[in-house]
């Protein structure tokens, strides 16, 4: 699908198509990283609620929705932080107390977190620590099981968070901030992250890129890859609910 056909699938979008959760990383995005543009129009034209649900920390998807004129309803840092809306209170659904912890003891076995001295990628995380998949993950699943944390690997990153949250949390929180039922949701996601996302709501959609173990969780795995995937399933949900 080339952008000219986004903006025709963009425009022809039912009314009835229900509010959406969407991931970013290898789902929103290309094989490098960058988001897809072609999805753009079809995020803009969707004619229902938009949740944007990511392990990454809350500036980014919160930018994303600035930046596309989109409602900022983001669930960041893996269900620890809901925003659900521009004029709404950030909700933290852990503390930093026990990452905290957890982030020095690594670094005190002399392992970095892996992403140099700027650490952008952990800057601004309130609930949650973000460790690159080149650095080790034992020592890191270990101190996890001693602070009775949970490893998640999304493919992107190794998420260390609170076994109390989780996408599938945070969609029931930001469901309830907007006085709806997460099983009114569709959610369309690449990694082992989205999977409790997958089983609260309504209908899950994967993208190729998935894991078989990610796929199995879904109600239908798109064809396309990456942001074709997403375009795939946009076009699957737009023929469900016609
Ligand atoms: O940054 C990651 O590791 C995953 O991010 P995602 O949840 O948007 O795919
Ligand atoms: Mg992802």
């Amino acid at each position: 699908m080339d952008f000219e056909e986004s903006l025709q699938l963009a425009r022809s979008l039912p009314e009835s198509l229900p509010p959406l959760t969407v991931d970013i990383d290898g789902t929103l995005t290309d094989d490098t990283r960058a988001v897809d543009p072609r999805v753009f129009p079809v995020l803009q034209s969707w004619p229902s609620t938009i949740v944007i649900a990511t392990g990454k920390a809350m500036p980014y998807p919160v930018a994303l929705c600035e930046f596309l004129g989109l409602e900022t309803r983001v669930i960041a840092e893996n269900g620890g932080v809901v925003v659900p809306g521009r004029e709404r209170d950030a909700i933290f659904l852990a503390d930093t107390e026990a990452i905290e912890s957890l982030a020095a003891a690594y670094r005190e076995r002399g392992h970095s977190l892996g992403w140099g001295s700027a650490d952008l990628v952990n800057r601004w995380r309130a609930t949650e620590l973000a460790v690159s998949r080149e650095s080790p993950l034992d020592p890191l699943a270990d101190l996890a099981d001693e602070y009775g944390l949970t490893v998640v690997d999304t493919g992107y990153a190794y998420h260390v968070h609170s076994a109390s949250v989780d996408k599938g949390v945070g969609l029931s929180r930001m469901a309830a901030e907007l006085g709806r039922e997460t099983r009114d949701f569709a959610f369309v996601g690449d990694s082992p992250n989205d999977v409790p996302g997958f089983e609260v709501a309504g209908i899950a959609v994967t993208v190729d890129n998935a894991p078989d173990a990610v796929k199995s969780q879904a109600d239908y795995s798109a064809p396309g890859a990456y942001g074709d995937g997403f375009l795939d399933a946009v076009e699957w949900l737009s023929e469900r609910y016609r």
